[in-house]
């Protein structure tokens, strides 16, 4: 159809809006153009098929990306700046042109769209604090695949520019925003656990994740609990971090001791959290301690802003959806939470991730200095436990950066390790 059609058939369109006003009638003439007209308005309105999408939804960024690679031509442009990790960890900025609020054209599968972006400059979205938004696609026809093909491109053109990252979302108000640039995946090898732990989780993940039936056949909850203890830096938010990326899932990280975290919020969070995500709460002993000990000192242990505990464990026994729930939490002092946190149901994976073991030291070594013989891993395991008791990966990790060239130097300066 040709533009200048398209363009007149919009015109009697009411999703128009002003600009296109009805000539003003005064004869009779006018009047019988005018019903005629109208025969016309009825018509094309009927033919003519509008998708709404609100900014709210989960689609509306992939449709601004989809929309400023099909209207190359549209000049009137808005920047969204962010972030890209390359692979040797450097950060980039990338500037990307949006279309701007207003009107835009489009040719598509042999037809012309009309793309509406509408900015409400009164209304505000109160949970994100920004405008409220909209974008209208406008087409000729009543075949509604036009808009299914449109999301399902948008959808495949976001999935391909997150490949090989990791997403990271936080809690926005109600919703769940991605939260600083997406991660380039980490690999699971590069996590060096005690030996067999790492495979154990793993499997286990994968394992709940591709037996949706199992539970669905037993009426049991489709979800699955895990929790991480032991003590600082020894690599329990990392080996999430490069589960994640093993699995292809984003993480919906979630501090409980946010004082806006109020019982209904985190139920509605954990509801409505991405498809395909590992929920992780972190340092889940920072807000809720066993009722034992918040009664031996009631003020050191107040509970932490308008989550309850018992909202908590509401919250984590109504997860459950169609797709596979995974909730992990992390905590150095196990000995403090309530048992009840963490009974079968609510976690039923329960690791220890503990300082450095010889096995684990000789790993890293390895993996540090790849060129350097077997032995010269075993001789710095043997003399970094016969300095220390105990060693985290952290602190290895950064012995290691301390002596970056140099294997000799870091096995023979082990007594230097930071604490
Ligand atoms: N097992 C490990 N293998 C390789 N690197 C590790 C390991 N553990 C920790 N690291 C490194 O140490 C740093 C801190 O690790 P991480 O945050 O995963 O520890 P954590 O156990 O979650 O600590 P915390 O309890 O304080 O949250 C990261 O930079 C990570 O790369």
């Amino acid at each position: 159809m040709p533009f200048s059609d398209f363009l007149a058939a919009l015109k009697d369109n009411p999703y128009f809006g002003a600009g296109f006003g009805l000539v003003g009638v005064g004869t009779a003439l006018a009047l019988a153009r005018k019903s005629a007209q109208l025969g016309m308005v009825a018509f094309r309105r009927h033919y003519m098929i509008t998708l709404e999408v609100p900014s709210k939804d989960k689609s509306y960024h992939w449709l601004l990306s989809w929309i400023s690679h099909h209207a190359k031509s549209t000049q009137h442009l808005s920047v969204e700046t962010s972030y890209l990790q390359h692979e040797s960890g450097r950060i980039s900025t990338k500037f990307d042109f949006v279309p701007s609020p207003g009107n835009h054209f489009i040719w598509y599968r042999n037809k012309w769209i009309r793309i509406e972006r509408n900015r409400e400059k009164q209304m505000i979205d109160l949970h994100t604090g920004t405008p409220w938004e909209s974008v209208t696609f406008t087409a000729i026809g009543t075949n509604r695949d036009i808009f299914f093909n449109i999301l399902q491109e948008a959808r495949e053109l976001a999935l391909r520019q997150q490949e090989g990252k990791t997403i990271m979302y936080t809690a926005m108000g109600t919703e769940w925003r991605p939260f600083g640039f997406p991660r380039r995946r980490r690999p699971l090898t590069s996590v060096v656990l005690e030996e067999g732990i790492s495979d154990k989780i793993v499997q286990d993940v994968k394992g709940f994740i591709d037996n949706p039936k199992w539970y669905s056949d037993r009426g049991i909850p489709y979800r699955r609990g895990y929790l991480l203890y032991g003590p600082p830096g020894c690599g329990k938010s990392s080996f999430i971090t490069a589960l994640a990326g093993e699995l292809e899932y984003s993480i919906c990280l979630m501090s409980l001791s946010d004082n806006s975290l109020s019982d209904d919020r985190l139920n509605h969070l954990l509801s409505v959290a991405p498809q395909q995500s590992i929920i992780l709460l972190e340092d889940v002993d920072a807000a809720f301690v066993s009722r034992d000990l918040a009664k031996e000192n009631p003020t050191a242990y107040q509970g932490f802003g308008r989550l309850t505990f018992s909202g908590l464990l509401n919250a984590l026994d109504g997860v459950a959806s169609t797709e596979a729930r995974i909730v992990f939490m992390t905590t150095n002092h196990i000995d403090r939470l309530d048992p009840a946190l963490i009974r079968p149901g609510r976690v039923d994976v329960k690791q220890f991730i503990g300082h450095c073991t010889r096995w684990q030291l000789t790993q890293m070594f390895q993996r540090f200095y790849p060129d350097q013989a077997s032995s010269a891993a075993e001789e710095f395991a043997d003399t970094a436990l016969n300095a220390f008791e105990k060693i985290s990966a952290a602190q290895v990790q950064g012995h290691f950066m301390m002596h970056k060239n140099d294997p000799q130097a870091s096995i023979k300066n082990i007594h230097s390790l930071a604490a």
